[in-house]
């Protein structure tokens, strides 16, 4: 089970009832809860008093690794608020797993360093200075006692993603371990700088979905588009890849014979003004300054 951030209406004791709801059918997973008492922090909630469930084993049939889980928090005198969180439970062709929660917390940890874990997520063609934001940001945000850590495209394919290449399928796969990996990062409480070219909107759209919030209200994910001119990423070829693109040396280059989506819902946008491109200090101060304002740089 995943994290969840309720607010309390009552401030009073609860009683929890997980109820799951099955979509089709396919899978056989049993769901088990133990009589046990259960501290509020760890499922978000900000409350002093325990929590005490009742025994509750079920089991159920669950299809396409989605289920519907009701939480209703029922107060010892009267029912009061219910809510609803679709979970998406990628669990591959395992089955009988289970959630294991940490006493210690997001946002404990959060708090321990001051600041709120979340992605930043840079998008753009080959040669847009992806890594060049990624580089100066993370300066940044270190020369404001800010703790960050980058991953890059082009580093994770000599470790994580050596397997893939660029085909459609192969840069899906790629989008999805690094969005996994960097939610890992900022459920740690970092901020995650990821930097790919990740040109297709589906991908870059369920990461986006991987990475909200389990309440649906907060995001953690920022989407910088790099929006750079073909023109002037092709004049950089820093190495040397268009020209091999554009004689034929290498296929399904993304800008030349492979597709770039824009995103349509970037949070940031990075451009030049009058045909001049910002310097990599006032790319990564944009990139700042929405963190502060969005009160990501303090916990
Ligand atoms: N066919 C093709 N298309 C695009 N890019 C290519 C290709 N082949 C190799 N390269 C090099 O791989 C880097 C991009 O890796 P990414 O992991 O960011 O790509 S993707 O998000 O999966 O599309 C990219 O790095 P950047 O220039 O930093 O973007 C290139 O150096
Ligand atoms: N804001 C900028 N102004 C001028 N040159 C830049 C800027 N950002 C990047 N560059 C240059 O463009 C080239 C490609 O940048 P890079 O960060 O490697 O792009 P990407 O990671 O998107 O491939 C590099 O030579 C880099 O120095």
């Amino acid at each position: 089970m995943r994290c969840y951030r309720f607010t309390d209406p009552e401030k009073n004791k609860f009683q929890i009832t997980i109820t799951v709801t099955t979509i089709g059918s396919s899978k056989t997973v049993t769901i088990r809860k133990k009589k046990t008492s259960i501290n509020l922090n760890t499922l978000g909630v900000n409350l002093n008093d325990s929590l005490f469930t009742t025994t509750t084993t079920t089991t159920t049939t669950l299809s396409y690794y989605f289920f519907l889980i009701s939480i209703g928090f029922k107060s010892i005198k009267q029912c009061c608020n219910f809510y609803k969180v679709l979970v998406m439970s990628v669990m591959g062709n395992s089955t009988n797993l289970f959630w294991h929660e940490n006493t210690v917390g997001k946002a404990e940890r959060q708090k321990l360093i001051n600041q709120q874990g979340c992605v930043v997520w840079i998008t753009g063609l080959s040669g847009s200075g992806k890594s060049t934001l990624a580089c100066s940001l993370n300066s940044e945000l270190y020369s404001r006692g800010k703790l960050s850590y980058v991953l890059d495209g082009d580093n994770l394919r000599h470790g994580l993603n050596k397997n893939l290449g660029f085909s459609p399928e192969d840069r899906t796969e790629n989008i999805r371990r690094v969005g996994e990996v960097a939610k890992l990062f900022a459920d740690a409480g970092l901020i995650c700088i990821a930097s790919l070219i990740s040109p297709y909107r589906k991908d870059r759209d369920a990461c986006r979905a991987m990475l909200s919030d389990a309440n649906f209200i907060e995001a953690m994910l920022l989407s910088v588009f790099m929006n750079m001119p073909l023109e002037v990423c092709e004049a950089r070829d820093c190495k040397g890849l268009y020209k091999l693109a554009r004689a034929g040396k290498i296929k399904g280059f993304t800008g030349i014979d492979d597709p770039y989506e824009p995103p349509l819902n970037c949070e940031i946008m990075i451009e030049q003004k009058d045909g001049v491109c910002p310097t990599p200090c006032d790319m990564a101060g944009q990139v700042v300054s929405y963190l502060d304002e969005n009160g990501f740089l303090h916990a």
